[in-house]
C-alpha cells in the first residue's frame, strides 16, 4: 500500500484524524486572542523542542515522531465547526474578527527545522525549531509536543531493550494493555522504528508495514481435554501423496520421547497434546508451541517434542516453543538440552536450532538479567513493560520562546537546568575516528565549526568546564523540513528511520548507552553563545537587596 493509500485509510478510520488543531490545551487558544488584541500576533517568533533530562535513567534519547508533526502541519486549519465551539466555549467578550483571523490561519508562513526522524539527541539541544508568526507558533505547541514525546520515549524504549538483547529477535506483543487503541498503535509503531523485529499488533502491520508475528495463548491449550476430542488427526505430508495417522505418529514418538528424556508418561497432559496436534495439524509449516500451561519441563516439552517429530516424518520442520511463566532461564536450557539429545540420538540437526521464545512481564532488567545467567532464549514475546514504558511514563520534552523579532527571550529558573538556552541555534555534532564525541550550540552568526580545526566548547552554565575538540567529522543536525506551506525534504521511510536509529546507536560511545550508570554526553555551546547567554541572564535577574 503506498503512503498516500495509508493516510487516506488511516483519516477514514479516524486514526490521524484525531490529530487536528483543537487537540490541544485551551490556554493556546485564549493566548491567541491575547497576542491578537495585543497586535504581537505577527511577531516573528522562534520556539525551541528540546527535554531536559534523558528518560529511563539513560544518557540518550532517539527523536522520533517528525513525520506526525509535518503531516500535522499540512493539515493544520480551524474548520467552521472547530470555529463554532470555540465560540460556545470561549467568553461572549471575544471580538468576531479574531474567529474570522483564527479561521484563516494555516501553516504556511511557519519554517520547522529538525533533526532527522531516529536521530540520537540530548538533554538542551533543539530536536525541532519553529519559526514564523508568533500566534501560529504558538498554537502548534500542544500538538507538536504531544506527537514527539510519546514517540521519541516509545523509540528510545524499545532501542534500549534491543541494545539488551543484542542480536535476539524482539516481538512486540503490547496491544492488549497499550494506553488506548492510539497508544497501542503508536507503541507497535515506535517499538518498530526502535529495533523491534515485529509486533503481534494486525492494524500496525497494515498500516505500518510492519511484520506481524504471532503463536497462541493459553486459552488454545485449554480449550482440548483429551485426545478424543481432536476432529482431525491426520496430515498430508509436504510434499504430498496419502494422509497419514499423524495422531498415531506422534503417541509413537512421545512414547520413545518419555524414555529418551526420563519422563513419566502418566504425568503428560493430553489436552495440550491434543492442543499441539490440533495446531500442528492447522499450521504444520508454523508450528510453535506454548508449553507451560501444565508444566512445561514435565508434560509440555515432551509433547511439543513428540509433535515436532511427527512433523519431521510429514515432512515438516516444527519453529519452536514459547514460555511464558516460571524461571525462563532454567527451563530454556532444559528445553535446548532437550533438543540436543533429539538432534543427536536422531541426527536431526536443525533440532538443535528450534526457536525458544520467552514472555511474561519482561522487562530491560530481565533481558540483562537473563544475559548474565545464561539461557538459551531466541526471541522475546515483550507487552507490558514495553508499550507504557512502565520505567518512565513521559519525557518531558518543551517548547519554549527563545527568540521574538530577532531578539533573545530567556526563561530564568532557580533551577539552573531549566533556565532556556536564549535566541536562535544552530546544532553541530562533532565527531572523532569512531564516536560522536560532543554536541555543540551556537549563535546562528558564528563560522561553522569545521573537519580538523580546533574548535572551544563550554559548559552552558559551568564557567570551568571547557574543552578544545578537533572533530574529524561535523554534522549540522537541524535540517529545514518544512517551508512555503510545504514538506521540503523526501522523508523516509520507517525502515529508513529504524536504519538511521541503528546507525545513530553505533556512533554513540558504549559507556554512554550501558544501562546502569552510564556517562552523560557532553552537550556544549560556544564562547560566543556561552557570554549571550549568561550576560541576557544577568541583564534579566534582579539584584536582591539584604536586610
Ligand atoms: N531467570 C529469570 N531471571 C530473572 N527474572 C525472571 C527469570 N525468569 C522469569 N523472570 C521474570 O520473573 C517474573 C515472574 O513473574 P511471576 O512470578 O508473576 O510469574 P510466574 O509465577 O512464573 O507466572 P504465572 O503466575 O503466570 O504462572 C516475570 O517478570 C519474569 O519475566
Ligand atoms: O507479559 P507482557 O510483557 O505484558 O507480554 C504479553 C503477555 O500477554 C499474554 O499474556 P496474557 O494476556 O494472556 O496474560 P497473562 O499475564 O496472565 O499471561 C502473553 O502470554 C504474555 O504473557
Ligand atoms: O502471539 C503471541 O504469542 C502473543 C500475542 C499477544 C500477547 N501475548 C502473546
Ligand atoms: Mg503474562
Amino acid at each position: 500500500m503506498s503512503a498516500a493509500e495509508n493516510r487516506v485509510l488511516m483519516r477514514s478510520m479516524g486514526q490521524n484524524s484525531i490529530v487536528q488543531p483543537l487537540l490541544t490545551d485551551l490556554y493556546q487558544i485564549t493566548m491567541a486572542y491575547a497576542y491578537w488584541k495585543a497586535g504581537k500576533h505577527h511577531g516573528n517568533a522562534v520556539f525551541d523542542v528540546y527535554f531536559r533530562k534523558n528518560p529511563f535513567n539513560g544518557e540518550f534519547t532517539i527523536f522520533a515522531g517528525l513525520e506526525e508533526c509535518l503531516k500535522f502541519l499540512e493539515t493544520f486549519r480551524y474548520s467552521d465547526s472547530d470555529i463554532a465551539y470555540l465560540k460556545q466555549i470561549l467568553p461572549a467578550c471575544i471580538e468576531e474578527q479574531f474567529y474570522e483571523y483564527l479561521a484563516s490561519l494555516t501553516a504556511d508562513e511557519i519554517k520547522l527545522y529538525a533533526v532527522k526522524e531516529g536521530t540520537v539527541v540530548f538533554p538542551r539541544v533543539p530536536m525541532i525549531r519553529v519559526e514564523g508568526p508568533l500566534i501560529v507558533a504558538q498554537l502548534l505547541e500542544t500538538t507538536l509536543l504531544n506527537l514527539v514525546n510519546f514517540a521519541s520515549l516509545m523509540t528510545t524504549n524499545a532501542a534500549r531493550y534491543r541494545l539488551a538483547a543484542g542480536k535476539l529477535k524482539l516481538y512486540e506483543f503490547g496491544l492488549r494493555r497499550a494506553q488506548g487503541p492510539d497508544g497501542g498503535l503508536s507503541a507497535s509503531k515506535y517499538s518498530y522504528v526502535g529495533g523491534f523485529d515485529g509486533s503481534s499488533n494486525v492494524l500496525a502491520g497494515k498500516l505500518f508495514n510492519i511484520p506481524v508475528k504471532g503463536t497462541h495463548a493459553h486459552a488454545f491449550i485449554t480449550s482440548f481435554k483429551c485426545l478424543e476430542e481432536l476432529n482431525t488427526s491426520t496430515l498430508v505430508p509436504k510434499q504430498g501423496g496419502t494422509t497419514g495417522d499423524f495422531l498415531g505418529n506422534t503417541l509413537r514418538w512421545r512414547e520413545k520421547l518419555s524414555q529418551l528424556l526420563n519422563i513419566v508418561l502418566s504425568e503428560v497432559n493430553n489436552g495440550e497434546l491434543a492442543a499441539f496436534v490440533s495446531f500442528a495439524t492447522a499450521f504444520p509449516d508454523g508450528f510453535m508451541a506454548l508449553v507451560d500451561t501444565y508444566d512445561t519441563v514435565r508434560s509440555g516439552l515432551l509433547n511439543f517434542c513428540a509433535v515436532a517429530l511427527a512433523l519431521h516424518d510429514f515432512g515438516y520442520r516444527a519453529i519452536g516453543i514459547r514460555l511464558d511463566s516460571g524461571d525462563l532461564a532454567y527451563q530454556s536450557q532444559v528445553a535446548r538440552n532437550y533438543f540436543n539429545k533429539i538432534a543427536s540420538e536422531y541426527s536431526l540437526p536443525y533440532f538443535s536450532e528450534l526457536n525458544i521464545m520467552a514472555s511474561n512481564d519482561i522487562n530491560e532488567e530481565t533481558i540483562l538479567s537473563l544475559n548474565e545467567q545464561g539461557h538459551c532464549i531466541n526471541s522475546f514475546g515483550i507487552g507490558t513493560h514495553l508499550v507504557t514504558c512502565q520505567k518512565q511514563p513521559a519525557l518531558g520534552c518543551v517548547y519554549k520562546l527563545v527568540e521574538l523579532d530577532d531578539e533573545p527571550r530567556i526563561k530564568l529558573s532557580h533551577d539552573v537546568a531549566k533556565v532556556t538556552i536564549p535566541g536562535k541555534k544552530n546544532v553541530f555534532r562533532l565527531y572523532g575516528h569512531q564516536f560522536s564525541l560532543i554536541d555543540l550550540l551556537q549563535r546562528p552568526d558564528e563560522v561553522p565549526p569545521t573537519n580538523n580545526q580546533k574548535v572551544l566548547c563550554r559548559h552552558p552554565f559551568q564557567e570551568s568546564k571547557r574543552a578544545y575538540v578537533i572533530p574529524s567529522k561535523v554534522e549540522d543536525l537541524l535540517i529545514l523540513f518544512w517551508s512555503n506551506g510545504k514538506i521540503c525534504q523526501k522523508l523516509p521511510n520507517l525502515q529508513e528511520i529504524r536504519d538511521n536509529v541503528h546507525h545513530n546507536l553505533s556512533i554513540l560511545r558504549n559507556d554512554i548507552k550501558r544501562s546502569l550508570n552510564p556517562t552523560p554526553y557532553k552537550v556544549s555551546v560556544s564562547d560566543n553563545l556561552y557570554h549571550f547567554l549568561h550576560d541576557l541572564w544577568l541583564d534579566n535577574a534582579p539584584i536582591g537587596e539584604l536586610s
